[in-house]
């Protein structure tokens, strides 16, 4: 079985791609597009793709590189806490320039102003393409954002300990495929991509009521611009699942009927890693 990640080896997508299989053959991508196309041309079995961090929010190369990809289903998700350590080649070189995957930026934006407020911060591919970066520069006043893993795997030292902004950072993550795994875990989630017919007063609203007045309790809801024109957007929407399947169903006949476009990602497991 092969499963993309986004690479180089110990970005914390192939953590979580190693959390989820012990034998399965992990390839890297220099992109999470790349890891996608891959699957969509069969080139892969699975891919595993970060979705959304507790601090930042939604990883939108992920969530919409999915929009309108009917044959491509959620069949796991993963969450990983996250750690973010600031990496050099040598502790007594103080940064000029600091490299990583935008996310791990975004999450680590408090320690970065306050330390190194006049530092310039680049954005990179991957924490570990930063770590790789890094790790190949040793004259260049460089650090980089990544795991301690990465630190381990590219020989890096660790100046600076768990600088994202809090110490609950999380990721979840998407095990990605066309067909179904072969042990599969209770499921526990059904992600939808939702788009309304036209902007008419209250469609959105009667959209949401379909599941309201079953009592299906809805736990994200997210607009999405369907980049077409300024003001057009999709719906992410999550939904619990418990043993209420058929009423989602009902909920789903009845958002179909209001003229509602529906992308079903599928009914899936969660496993969680502890810190
Ligand atoms: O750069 C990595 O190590 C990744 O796996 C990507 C990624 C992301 O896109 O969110 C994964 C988890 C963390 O939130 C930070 C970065």
């Amino acid at each position: 079985m092969h499963v993309g990640y986004l690479g180089p080896k110990n970005s914390f997508t192939y953590q979580a791609a190693s959390y989820c299989f012990d034998s399965a053959v992990l390839t890297p991508f220099t992109s999470i597009p790349n890891c996608l196309n891959a699957l969509k041309k069969d080139h892969i079995d699975y891919a595993i793709v970060p979705i959304e961090n507790s601090l930042e929010g939604s990883v939108h190369t992920s969530v919409d590189g999915l929009f309108n990809q009917k044959d491509i289903q959620v069949y796991q998700e993963i969450i990983l806490p996250i750690e973010q350590q600031l990496l050099v080649k040598n502790v007594t070189v103080i940064p000029e320039k600091i490299l990583s995957h935008p996310q791990a930026i975004a999450q680590s934006q408090t320690f970065l102003e306050t330390y190194y407020p006049d530092c310039l911060i680049e954005q990179v591919a991957s924490t570990t393409f930063a770590a790789q970066y890094v790790a190949n520069h040793p004259t260049e006043s460089i650090a980089a954002i990544a795991s301690k893993e990465a630190a381990e795997e590219y020989g890096l030292h660790i100046l600076s300990r768990n600088i994202q902004d809090n110490r609950f950072n999380q990721t979840r993550f998407w095990l990605l495929g066309k067909k179904p795994l072969k042990d599969s875990l209770p499921i526990e989630k059904l992600t939808l991509f939702i788009t309304l017919p036209n902007n008419a007063p209250g469609i959105l609203h009667k959209v949401l009521s379909a599941f309201a007045w079953r009592s299906i309790d809805l736990s994200k809801i997210e607009s999405r611009p369907l980049k077409t024109e300024l003001g057009e957007y999709y719906f992410i929407l999550d939904v619990p699942v418990t043993n209420n399947k058929d009423l989602i169903n009902y909920a789903l006949e009845e958002i179909s009927l209001l003229g509602a476009t529906i992308q079903h990602l599928g009914y899936y497991p969660i496993v969680i890693k502890e810190r």
